[in-house]
């Protein structure tokens, strides 16, 4: 039986997303203790990571080698533009804040860094790393969302139970499954040199996702006020 490339993949990171379930933040969510000051700034923040998350599968579908793999990148696009990113104006209405000022924010240094390294390596690489650096945001949430839907009282009405709802959903593990199949299809056929180089991205991804997650907890921006 042939392994899959995301079954090594899950060998690599697993002790790193496990570690999520142990943040603060995260932890905060799923017990629905979470103070309402820190998840707007994780709700502002990962607006404006979003925008350009979604540029990296408009990148993915223009390196696309054949028409079904645009299609899928294309359905990811409109994943993370109509169906996520919707979880976040809706929280940003009960806060009081509109849609300009959520697309807006300033992103902070985690931020930056974090889409900058995905977007430098999509746009000077071909599709594998498009979907090697995409791959851990979309399934991480989705491991996360279904992590704590099986907490007890996650998905009780509380200020945080339409998150978990969102990333443990069948529609949201539907996308993350869609990008899994496109990861193994490009990894497909490949040396094993480059599968490590592949394997690094995700690693590092996922490392920026834990950094992402401190950031918030913190209420981080940047380091020194330059206004
Ligand atoms: C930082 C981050 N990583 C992942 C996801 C899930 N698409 C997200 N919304 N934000």
């Amino acid at each position: 039986m042939t392994t899959l490339f995301t079954d090594r993949l899950w060998n690599r990171v697993e002790p790193v997303w496990n570690s999520y379930l142990e943040h603060p933040f995260v932890k905060g969510l799923g017990d629905g203790t979470l103070e309402q000051e820190k998840f707007k700034h994780w709700l502002k923040q990962d607006y404006v990571y979003l925008i350009d998350y979604a540029r990296l599968f408009a990148i993915g579908s223009s390196k696309a080698e054949d028409l079904d793999k645009m299609v899928t990148f294309a359905k990811l696009l409109h994943g993370v533009l109509d169906v996520e990113m919707d979880l976040h104006r809706n929280y940003a209405a009960e806060f009081g804040i509109s849609k300009e000022e959520l697309e807006a924010t300033e992103a902070s240094a985690i931020t930056t860094a974090y889409t900058s390294y995905m977007l430098n390596l999509s746009q000077r690489g071909g599709v594998e790393n498009v979907v090697a650096s995409v791959l851990a945001c979309e399934w991480s949430y989705n491991f996360i969302g279904k992590s704590l839907a099986k907490w007890p009282g996650a998905l009780d009405d509380n200020f945080y139970s339409s998150w978990v709802e969102m990333y443990s959903s069948n529609e949201f593990t539907e996308l993350a499954e869609e990008t899994k199949q496109l990861m193994n299809q490009i990894a497909e056929g490949k040396p094993e040199q480059e599968l490590a180089r592949l394997e690094e991205i995700v690693v590092k991804t996922s490392q920026f996702e834990y950094m992402f997650w401190d950031m918030v907890e913190k209420k981080e921006d940047w380091p020194v006020n330059a206004e």
